[in-house]
């Protein structure tokens, strides 16, 4: 059986309009692959062809070998794929615990957000304690989110999804929006993510994107130009002129 996720032939028209060009790749198990691009070639539709958002118009993808094609956002959520949430899913008046204890709620199909408020079983209680310590917010439980500096913010948002307990996480810009004094808590807390979890990183930021990934993904056009190790990426011809710029180095 293929570890991980596949893509193949994946094709994406919005009528005359080719935003996926037959992209074929794979995620591995523990991949932490980056996915870059200039602006409109295609990497957020990409990642909505991956959790369900969008339907490709060819190609195929599987997760662990069997195919995801056919299910639901929600479906492909339960199979283990997740996009990190947008910020404004989080409530800011609740805790840092009490924000983390509701997917976690919802995955045990214990749903209702008054719940969150209140204690649930040790083995949830269990579970967010050791989220926050993933993700260094212990310190920070008790406080309402609405108090948080943006980046730990984010880190609520990272901790909401790993509750959903993925196998494929897809973080759509992490680091945008956080001011440069705190993109270092984006750095460590994807440093820190199960070692066994594929991930891919949608960022423009191009040194979070050479301190946390092995592999780069270019996508131009909506079509792969290459796919290689950061270094081999910065000494393609192409990408430096397409991409980064000629005066990259
Ligand atoms: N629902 C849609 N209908 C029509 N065209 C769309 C739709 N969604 C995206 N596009 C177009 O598809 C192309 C790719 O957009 P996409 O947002 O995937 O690019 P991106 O690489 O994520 O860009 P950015 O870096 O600016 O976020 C763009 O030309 C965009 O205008």
């Amino acid at each position: 059986m293929i570890d991980g996720l596949a893509v193949n032939g994946l094709s994406k028209h919005f009528g005359g309009l080719q935003v996926a060009r037959n992209l074929t790749l794979s995620l591995p198990g523990g991949a932490r692959t980056a996915l870059i691009g200039p602006n409109g070639a295609g990497k957020t539709t990409f990642a909505n062809l991956l959790t369900g958002v969008l339907k490709p118009t060819s190609g195929t993808i599987l997760l662990n070998g069997k195919s995801i094609g056919g299910l639901s956002e929600a479906e492909r959520v339960r199979a283990g794929i997740a996009k990190t949430f947008q910020i404004t899913n989080l409530f800011r008046d609740l805790t840092v615990r009490e924000n983390i204890r509701l997917p976690i709620l919802e995955r045990e199909h214990r749903t209702k957000k008054v719940f969150c408020r209140s204690d649930g079983t040790p083995e949830i209680e269990f579970e967010i304690v050791q989220l926050l310590r993933d993700l260094e917010l212990t310190p920070l439980a008790d406080k309402p989110v609405r108090g948080l500096a943006y980046g730990q913010q984010r880190l609520v948002e990272l901790a909401l999804t790993l509750a959903s307990r993925p196998k494929i996480l897809i973080l759509d810009e992490p680091a945008a929006g956080v001011p440069s004094t705190e993109s270092h808590l984006i750095v460590e807390a994807i440093k820190r993510l199960p070692a066994d979890l594929s991930v891919l990183i949608i960022e423009h930021d191009m040194q979070l994107v050479f301190e946390v990934a092995n592999r780069i993904i270019v996508l131009v056009n909506g079509a792969i130009l290459m796919e290689g190790t950061p270094e081999e990426v910065v000494a393609n011809s192409q990408v430096r002129e397409l991409y980064l710029g000629g005066g990259h180095d």
